[in-house]
């Protein structure tokens, strides 16, 4: 019997594909290929060589290659999108909409021609519409396209709350849904430390202060770096993801969905909780929202149309 490893390619090999790729092969997931564009072969293949040569060290046995040719990508279980540009001080992520969705629609036509099987997380921002045009443009069915922004605002929601009550971030639960901008919404009934309900154990002025860092989590990284965007809370992010699909965890995580008549919307990329396993987004999992949340969901679901009305 012969067993073979699982092969994930990162698309982009910036900081969030590079972290990406490096935590896929530390934690053993899968061998891993990591693409940018042809003027920064060189460079793709040392941050890959670089990669290998910590796996004496670490212990960790995976292949990690550099390239620009998509034939190396061919039959992956799973392709990573990082490819792109990121905001800098001053932009919000909508701005990066048409050199993204350009480099959406190009990045797309390789991957589904060397792996027409594949799964596809998409990272690039603006991250709802990019994973429709990614969507749109594969025609893979909706389980096998995937966003990640959820797994990344609920890490900063956990983050924070474990920080103000001073425990340990395993004992602290959320759930952030909706587009990923300013408009996207921490559910705090829905959150937990412990099992017991946050809205017990903080103040609301305190919860309050909390969902808003947490909305404006990625811009307050942005304003600290001044000359580009997180990336290691978001590439763990994308790897908690993928580890949920590759070994068929059904994992209840927060994912962008194509909505068909879920949570009452149609036709869009949204994050909503969804169970992951082998077969991606195996379900979307419907709350019950009150009417202060629901109308949060619409705000976000709006902000996000309207970015999509702008797609060419
Ligand atoms: N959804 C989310 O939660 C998050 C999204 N992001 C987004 O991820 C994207 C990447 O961010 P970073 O890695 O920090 O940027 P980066 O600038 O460090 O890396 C992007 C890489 O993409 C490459 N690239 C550009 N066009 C390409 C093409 N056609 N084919 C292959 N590679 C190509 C660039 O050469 C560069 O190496 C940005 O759009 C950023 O806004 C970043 C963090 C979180
Ligand atoms: O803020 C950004 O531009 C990158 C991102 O999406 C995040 O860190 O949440």
């Amino acid at each position: 019997m012969t067993l073979k490893r699982k092969k994930v390619s990162v698309i982009g090999a910036g900081f969030t594909g590079a972290t990406t790729a490096f935590l896929l092969a530390q934690k053993e997931l899968a061998d891993v290929v990591l693409v940018d564009i042809p003027q920064l072969e060189n460079p793709t293949k040392g941050k890959a060589l670089d990669m290998l040569e910590a796996s004496p060290v670490q212990g960790f046995d995976a292949t990690i290659t550099g390239t620009s040719n998509y034939e190396d990508t061919a039959n992956s279980d799973i392709v990573v999108i990082t490819a792109g540009i990121a905001r800098k001080p001053g932009m919000s992520r909508d701005d990066l909409v048409t050199t993204n969705q350009k480099i959406m629609k190009s990045v797309t036509k390789e991957i589904v021609k060397y792996s027409p099987e594949c799964y596809i997380i998409v990272l690039t921002n603006p991250v709802d519409a990019m994973t429709y045009t990614v969507f749109k443009e594969s025609g893979f069915p909706k389980n096998r396209v995937i966003g990640q922004s959820g797994v990344l605002d609920t890490a900063r929601f956990r983050t924070f709350v474990a920080q103000e009550l001073n425990l340990s971030v395993k004992d602290v639960t959320g759930f952030v849904l909706g587009g990923h901008g300013d408009d996207m919404v921490p559910l705090v009934r829905y959150s937990y430390a412990g099992g017991i309900p946050l809205e017990t154990l903080l103040p609301k002025d305190r919860i309050d202060a909390i969902v808003e860092r947490t909305r404006k989590g990625g811009g307050e990284i942005v304003n600290l770096l001044g000359n580009g965007s997180a990336y290691y809370a978001p590439a763990a992010s994308i790897v908690e993801m993928t580890e949920a699909i590759l070994k068929d965890q059904r994992r209840v995580l927060p994912s962008i969905a194509y909505l068909e008549g879920e949570y009452g919307y149609n036709g869009i990329y949204l994050g909503v909780p969804t169970i992951l396993g082998a077969g991606g987004i195996e379900q979307i999992i419907e709350l019950e929202l009150t009417e202060d949340e629901k109308a949060g969901l619409d705000k976000s679901a709006e902000s996000v149309k309207s970015v999509m009305s702008v797609l060419a």
